[in-house]
């Protein structure tokens, strides 16, 4: 078996929760540490870590980005190498990033290119975001990337092919959490009590107005509820609610909006079903915007290149913390098709593997032709 693939499935058995990387981040170092060192320097950045490859001739440093963390799904591939972390698993393809990353970094390492490379393995990215603060630290500061790359695993894709854009390929984020407060009671007195659970069903249906009449059309916006919990037994009226979702957007002018618009929705529940209601935006993720010049050299590449084919890509409204990093460095994030029935965020999301190999040898090609010096 193919040793990248080997180590995917090390990393897919051991997912773990954003800043809690711990087991990932020894895995790790223990992999880097069985390289030749010499040229290899690392610097741990809480569960994460900077990894910088000396270049030959440097003239700039090029960087390569793998989110770390998993996903609290309770796995339902029946792979023999399934999670054995129970209620959490890589169903969003970082075990595929980290293992190309690996893949790259060894072949920098045993092919040395003019060029220095920095590669980050960046925790928490599927919340709070490890990108904006792994950006900020001194570590970032010192080893700072010129250009940085990024791919995200693309299920919809078939495997060889490569999918991007230049300019706005994944949405503006935030997160929503709304916690809703009446007061509860006996279930055959509801006259004597404000019901949460049935406050928070009004809301969840309201939210849905936003996309449908104040968003304008031409734009584009997302507002998902994923998980309502609110009551304690089946014969008592509901004292609390607690609504989580997320918002996404085309534009940072229709997030605010669409925030203006929950503010106002949230207000009329509180006075309609006499509660408090309180809103928190938890985490909020920049666009991912490619750099149009990168952007389009990367994706003439590929289409001289003879393994991999080129899909023009649409925006997703996807989120993706790489966003920030691409604010403050030009670079390009793609998609990498890996060929699965379910989707991304799915319990049986399934991906190709021969789409390791492919997505190294690729961007080993890439960085051996970016970095090197044009005379
Ligand atoms: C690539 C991907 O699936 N990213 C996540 C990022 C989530 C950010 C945050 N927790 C939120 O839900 O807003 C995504 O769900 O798009």
């Amino acid at each position: 078996m193919n040793q990248f693939i080997k180590i995917r499935r090390d990393l897919h058995k051991i997912p773990e929760l954003g800043f809690q990387e711990f087991k990932t981040q020894r895995y790790l170092l223990t992999y880097l540490q069985t390289l030749p060192g010499g040229r290899v320097e690392i610097k741990p950045w809480k569960t994460g870590l900077f990894v910088r490859v000396k270049g030959t001739n440097p003239a700039k440093t090029i960087g390569y980005r793998a989110d770390i963390d998993g996903l609290p799904i309770t796995e339902e591939t029946n792979l023999p190498f399934s999670s054995e972390h129970e209620g959490n698993m890589h169903a969003c393809g970082h075990d595929f990033h980290m293992s190309i990353g690996l893949g790259l970094l060894t072949y920098v390492v045993e092919n040395p290119i003019e060029d220095n490379m920095v590669f980050i393995f960046q925790p928490a990215e599927e919340g709070p975001g490890g990108a904006e603060p792994m950006l900020k630290s001194e570590e970032m500061l010192e080893w700072k990337p010129d250009i940085i790359l990024a791919l995200h695993i693309a299920p919809e894709y078939p495997v060889g092919t490569v999918a991007t854009k230049p300019g706005l390929l994944f949405a503006n984020t935030s997160e929503l959490f709304i916690d809703l407060k009446g007061r509860g009671g006996h279930a055959a007195y509801p006259h004597l009590t404000n019901d949460m659970v049935v406050a928070s069903c009004s809301l969840v249906t309201q939210l849905q107005s936003i996309v449908a009449r104040n968003v304008d059309p031409l734009d584009s916006a997302v507002i998902t509820v994923g998980k309502i919990t609110g009551g304690t037994v089946q014969n008592v009226i509901a004292e609390n609610a607690r609504i989580e979702g997320t918002i996404r957007t085309l534009s940072p002018e229709a997030m605010q909006k669409v925030k203006h618009r929950i503010e106002a929705i949230v207000k009329g529940i509180e006075t309609g079903y006499e509660c408090k209601a309180t809103i928190d935006y938890g985490a909020m993720y920049h666009q991912v915007y490619n750099d149009e010049n990168l952007a389009k050299e990367f994706m003439d590449f590929i289409q001289t290149d003879e393994e991999m084919s080129l899909v023009h890509c649409k925006e997703a409204m996807t989120g993706e913390d790489f966003g920030y990093m691409l604010k403050e460095i030009p670079g390009v994030m793609f998609w990498l098709g890996v060929d699965s029935e379910n989707g991304l965020h799915h319990s049986k999301l399934l991906p190709n593997e021969e789409a390791i190999e492919k997505a190294i040898s690729l961007l080993s090609r890439y960085v051996t032709y970016k970095g090197k010096r044009k005379n």
